[in-house]
């Protein structure tokens, strides 16, 4: 007999359930079981799912015939999820610099309000427009040395010279919540995060149309210096070639930035819809 309608049985013959889990116990229907009529006879009285003629489908009352149907079937039809809620997602998302990670983050976020965006501790300085606590913690590198003896970061890295890092903290509070987290990390610090979560995170990797596309975005980003730029495409073009340790790649071509943003909506759809899901714990 199936755990659930043991339990279910137990309930009905008053055996003494407080040790059973509740959730175990399916919920009845109350929408049939307001709308029984009384039972009359002795027999009735004795069983809670009397015999009941099942009534012709097309001229059946639908509260009767499913009433009949429970009662054929010996057992009420439980209003318990078939599945239960899918468990919150951590998305690792990396790719070269310049290829529009924020860009896709930011434009996620409008779309879905359950998405939580783990902001980076960085040593970096702030950009024109870059908004502290939103894009980014700036800190000093003493208190980001400091975040890493006291074993606060998920992962961190040197890039390019600045101090990037994840702060555990934020991953536990918003999963507690129910939230999906997004990881923002170029393509060193995804290698480390596979190693850390294995299969219990998502990894996309977004990669723009091109490379001409790619190099054009960073000059007209005009955040880096003629060095910077060479190093950032001659990096990018050995990043590429990390695409297979990735579950799924994402194109941010030139003017399609909400594409790219709904192609990511749809691999948080379809991991949802798992029916192994991912379990991550930090
Ligand atoms: N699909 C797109 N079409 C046109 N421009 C885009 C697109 N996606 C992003 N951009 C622009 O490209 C530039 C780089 O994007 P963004 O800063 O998001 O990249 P990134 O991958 O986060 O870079 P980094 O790793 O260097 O921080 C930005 O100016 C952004 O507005």
């Amino acid at each position: 007999m199936p755990f659930r309608r043991l339990c279910f049985s137990l309930a009905r013959s008053a055996i003494n359930l407080p040790a059973l889990h509740k959730a175990a116990v399916p919920k009845l229907n109350p929408a049939l079981h307001l709308r029984r009529p009384k039972h009359t006879s002795t027999a009735a009285r004795m069983s809670r799912h009397p015999s009941v003629p099942i009534p012709a489908l097309e001229k059946a009352d639908r509260v009767e015939l499913l009433r009949a149907l429970e009662a054929s079937l010996k057992c009420s039809f439980s209003t318990e999820p078939i599945v239960p809620p899918p468990s919150p997602l951590i998305l690792v998302i990396s790719g070269p610099s310049g290829v529009g990670k924020d860009a896709v983050i930011r434009k996620l976020q409008e779309f879905r309000q359950d998405v939580h965006f783990v902001v980076t501790a960085t040593t970096r300085p702030m950009r024109p427009g870059e908004v502290e606590g939103k894009d980014y913690y700036f800190v000093k590198k003493e208190e980001f040395l400091d975040m890493i003896e006291k074993n606060e970061l998920l992962e961190y890295a040197l890039v390019y010279g600045d101090y990037k890092g994840i702060p555990k903290r934020q991953i536990r509070e918003f999963m507690s919540k129910g939230c999906d987290i997004v990881l923002r990390v170029d393509v060193q610090g995804a290698a480390t995060l596979k190693r850390i979560l294995g299969d219990s995170a998502v990894f996309i990797f977004l990669v723009a149309e091109n490379e001409l596309e790619l190099v054009n975005r960073l000059v007209e980003r005009k955040t880096e210096t003629k060095e910077t730029l060479q190093v950032r495409i001659a990096t990018a073009r050995e990043e590429v070639k990390c695409i297979r340790d990735f579950d799924y790649v994402v194109v941010n071509a030139q003017g399609k930035l909400e594409n790219a943003t709904r192609m990511v909506e749809a691999i948080i759809d379809a991991e949802k819809a798992r029916v192994r899901q991912r379990t991550a714990s930090i």
